[in-house]
Order: structure tokens, then sequence, then C-alpha cells
């Protein structure tokens, strides 16, 4: 076993380099000895920069280089933002490990403003996600929603260079990178109700590396896994991609599991809200009762005018 290296396949990015780096170190604390490399790649997300993602056919674009590297035997292991993962994985390979979550918050950056309600009227806030847009538009109507992509260092310079006036960015990000002094309000899920599965970390390998799936439980952290597994099934009933303006966030207090859920028109002028307490052992019925909810309450509606016609059954 030990004279085998096992090989992550990693996108270029700072951050995806960070959390490739942070499981290579983690693997190697818990199995002395063990041999890890990083695979470097470059993905069809990271070339097209400048097209906002829902025209480029979103997130999948990420990691399917990353899969094929997988299941070709190039490389064992990939290493995901487990906000980036779709609801499907190809045949042959699984979600095997889920890391503890880093803050799951979405973090208000500025040079001149300490919080959204801070902002002027009519401030510009650099965002790409319809699900940000839309919670900071329903708390301010008067805010201009600019597009914002490219690595978080990118969008860091835009703001730097004066393109906004504020821009949206996960807190977990920043963190990882050292950048937290940049975070002027690590905002409440009450303000921005954040991202399915954003802060928490997952690994993926070949689904009969019996071998390698054995290693990595060493890193599986058990709370954090509960929490992403209800928010998952939240947003695959809801059928939900990275193009709608879905937040899902759960978290376990004293056993007990508290998922909140919200779907939302990307303007913000409606948005349904709901959540489920529960025992954690119920973390994926809680998560697809409380999908049904938000669709008979309106989100059937939303998601219809979002998807173009193919709502959600
Ligand atoms: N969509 C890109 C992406 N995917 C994961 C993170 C941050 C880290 C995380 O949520 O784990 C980011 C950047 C951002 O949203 O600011």
């Amino acid at each position: 076993m030990l004279n085998k290296i096992f090989r992550i396949a990693t996108r270029q990015s700072p951050l995806a380099l960070w959390q490739a780096q942070y499981v290579q170190q983690r693997l190697m604390a818990a199995h002395p000895g063990l041999q890890v490399e990083l695979l470097p790649m470059v993905t069809k997300g990271d070339v097209i920069l400048d097209t906002p993602l829902a025209k480029v056919g979103g997130k999948g674009l990420f990691v399917k280089e990353l899969e094929l590297a997988m299941l070709e035997g190039r490389a064992d292991l990939a290493v995901h933002s487990m906000k980036d993962v779709p609801i499907d994985f190809p045949q042959g390979l699984g979600l095997v490990t889920i890391c503890e979550r880093e803050d799951p918050r979405d973090a208000f950056v500025s040079n001149r403003y300490n919080s959204v309600d801070e902002l002027p009227q009519g401030a510009v806030v650099g965002t790409s996600s319809l699900r940000r847009q839309c919670q900071l538009s329903a708390r301010r109507p008067d805010l201009v929603i600019r597009s914002l992509r490219g690595n978080v260092g990118t969008r860091l310079g835009k703001l730097d260079a004066g393109e906004y006036d504020a821009i949206i960015l996960a807190a977990a990000g920043l963190k990882r990178l050292g950048l937290e002094d940049r975070i002027r309000q690590a905002m409440p899920a009450e303000i921005s109700l954040p991202a399915v599965g954003q802060g928490a970390v997952g690994i993926e390998c070949r689904a009969d590396d019996e071998q390698l799936i054995t290693l990595l439980q060493a890193l599986n952290h058990d709370d954090t896994a509960v929490c992403v597994r209800a928010e998952r099934a939240m947003n695959t009933r809801l059928e939900g991609g990275c193009q709608v303006p879905i937040g899902s966030f759960a978290v376990l207090e004293d056993d007990q599991l508290w998922l909140r859920g919200l779907v939302g028109s990307p303007d913000g002028s409606q948005m349904v809200v709901g959540e489920r307490r529960g025992p954690r052992d119920h973390a994926e019925r809680m998560g697809v009762s409380l999908a049904e909810e938000l669709l008979d309450g309106g989100a059937r509606d939303i998601l219809r005018e979002v998807y173009q016609g193919q709502p959600p059954v």
C-alpha cells in the first residue's frame, strides 16, 4: 500500500490549491508514510472567465476534467468546495468524505463601508450569484448589482480598482487564503442565507477504490456531513443548479438539526423561506420535505420562470 502514490486532481486557483494541499496534508498526517501528490489541471470554467456562469453551462464546468482524470486513473481523488459540486456524479465516481466546515457565511467586503445597511442609496455591489443578488435586493432595492467573476484575488482587485462600492464573497474562501481582514461584515444567515454546502470541502474518488475510501474516513467530519446532506437533499428536490437563487443552510444544535431554506426571484421581489427542525438522522427527509413546502409556497412558480419552462415536478 505504501508504495502507491495517491494523486489529487486540482484546479489551479489559489483557493483550489489551498483546499487540495489541505487534504494532502491531512491525509499524510493521518497516515504517516502515505505518499500524496497534487495534479494541477486547467478546466473549462477557468478558461471562460468573462461570461456569466449562467450562460456558459454552470459549475459542472469546473469539475468535468478532474472527473475524467480520476476515471482514467491519472488521478485518484479530487477536492471540491461542496458549493460547486453538482447533484449527480458520473458513473463510477462518488463523494466519499466531507471535511469540517469553515465559516459558512457570506462576507461583505468594502473599502469604505462597514455593512450592507451602511451603503449609500444606489451603491454598486459586485456579485454574480443570483442567491446573493436576490437577498441583497430584497433588503436594499436601491442597490445596483453588477456582475463579478474570477477567482477571489481577481474579485478583490476589481473592488480595489474602484469598480464597485462593495462585493460579496464567501467568508470561507477569504479565511483560507489569509484574507480574513478584508471582511467588513460576516453576514448572518438572516441577512444572507448561504448556498448549499458553502464553506465545506468534499472529496470525490472512484467508487470502487476501497483502499482510498478507507484512508479518507479519517478526514470525514460527521456533523458537517449531516448538515450538508440536508442542504443537498433540499437542493436536489428543487432541482437547483447554481444559476438559481436558492439558499440552504443547516446547523446542529445539541444534536438537533436546524435547516433553513430560501428560494427567491433574482430581483429580490419574491422570496419564499422555510425551516425544519429534527433529529440528525432525518437530514435527507427534512431537506426533501422543506423543498416541497417551498415549492408549494411559491417556489415552483419562481423556479419555473428561472428554468424557463422546465419546472420541477
Ligand atoms: N462559487 C465559487 C466559490 N466556490 C467556493 C467558494 C468559497 C469557499 C466555499 O464556499 O467553500 C467560492 C467563492 C465565493 O463564493 O466567494
